[in-house]
């Protein structure tokens, strides 16, 4: 898989999502990012229909639950022929290898999310309790995920060298969180922008609102292409 710039497709409707698309010409293969908004409102045809028309698909579900709740999730998310998909590092050892089965011959990439680009050093210590260096502990979530089956990660681009330390080079490590030098940074915390990311390892990356939300949204996702594959 080439490293893709994947658009977060964080709409609150079908309409303005598919507006939004077209503006892209038919070459362009879009590697397009489903998260909660859409997939709670659209579901599975929404999926499907995106699969149809060509584009790759991320389906960023974020699953968190018991072993055999996620396994069994994981099972009928496999015959959606999507490539990526995430679940949370923090559910445990059992639930990452639980996803892993449960995609079992599938294509289907399973990423482990590990400590959300939201979040930084005062919310890991004040409000999850967490007594770690924010490093060390997207390291450790990193390892627990790459022990247990994940194909990779999400975390900041800022973590790419450590994980990989930690991991292995071929353990993917997709980072959202990024920001082009003009970009309002937003609630996001641990930022980088595409040409860091580039150079920090980074396996692809994920971009919301400085494409989705832009004047000329085409032209963002080019301009921010461009910064990436330089
Ligand atoms: O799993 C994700 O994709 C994710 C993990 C994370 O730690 N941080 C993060 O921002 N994301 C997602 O990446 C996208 C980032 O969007 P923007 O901040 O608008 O670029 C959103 O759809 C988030 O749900």
């Amino acid at each position: 898989m080439d490293k893709p710039v994947i658009v977060a497709l964080d709409f609150a409707d079908d309409f303005e999502c598919i507006n939004f698309l077209n503006q892209f010409p038919k070459s362009e293969k879009l590697f397009l990012k489903i998260g909660l908004e859409m997939f709670c409102q659209f579901g599975y045809p929404f999926v499907h229909n995106l699969r149809e028309r060509g584009y790759n698909i991320f389906l960023d579900l974020k699953l968190h639950d018991i072993p055999n709740t996620v396994k069994r999730t994981c099972e009928m998310i496999a015959k959606w022929d999507v490539q990526m998909l995430t679940v949370h590092a923090s559910g445990g050892a059992e639930m990452i290898a639980a996803a892993k089965s449960g995609l079992a011959g599938s294509k289907t990439k399973l990423l482990a999310v590990t400590q959300l680009t939201s979040l930084g050093q005062n919310e890991l210590e004040n409000e999850l309790q967490i007594p770690l260096k924010s490093a060390d502990y997207v390291a450790h979530l990193a390892k627990l995920a790459f022990d247990n089956g994940a194909d990779g990660v999400i975390s900041s681009a800022l973590e790419v060298p450590m994980i990989k330390d930690a991991t292995s080079s071929d353990f993917l490590c997709i980072t959202p969180g990024i920001r082009p030098k003009s970009a309002q940074v937003g609630d996001q915390k641990r930022v980088a922008t595409p040409a860091q990311a580039r150079t920090l390892g980074s396996d692809g990356i994920v971009v919301g609102r400085p494409i989705t939300q832009a004047q000329d949204g085409h032209q963002a996702y080019m301009n921010i292409c461009k910064e990436w594959n330089k």
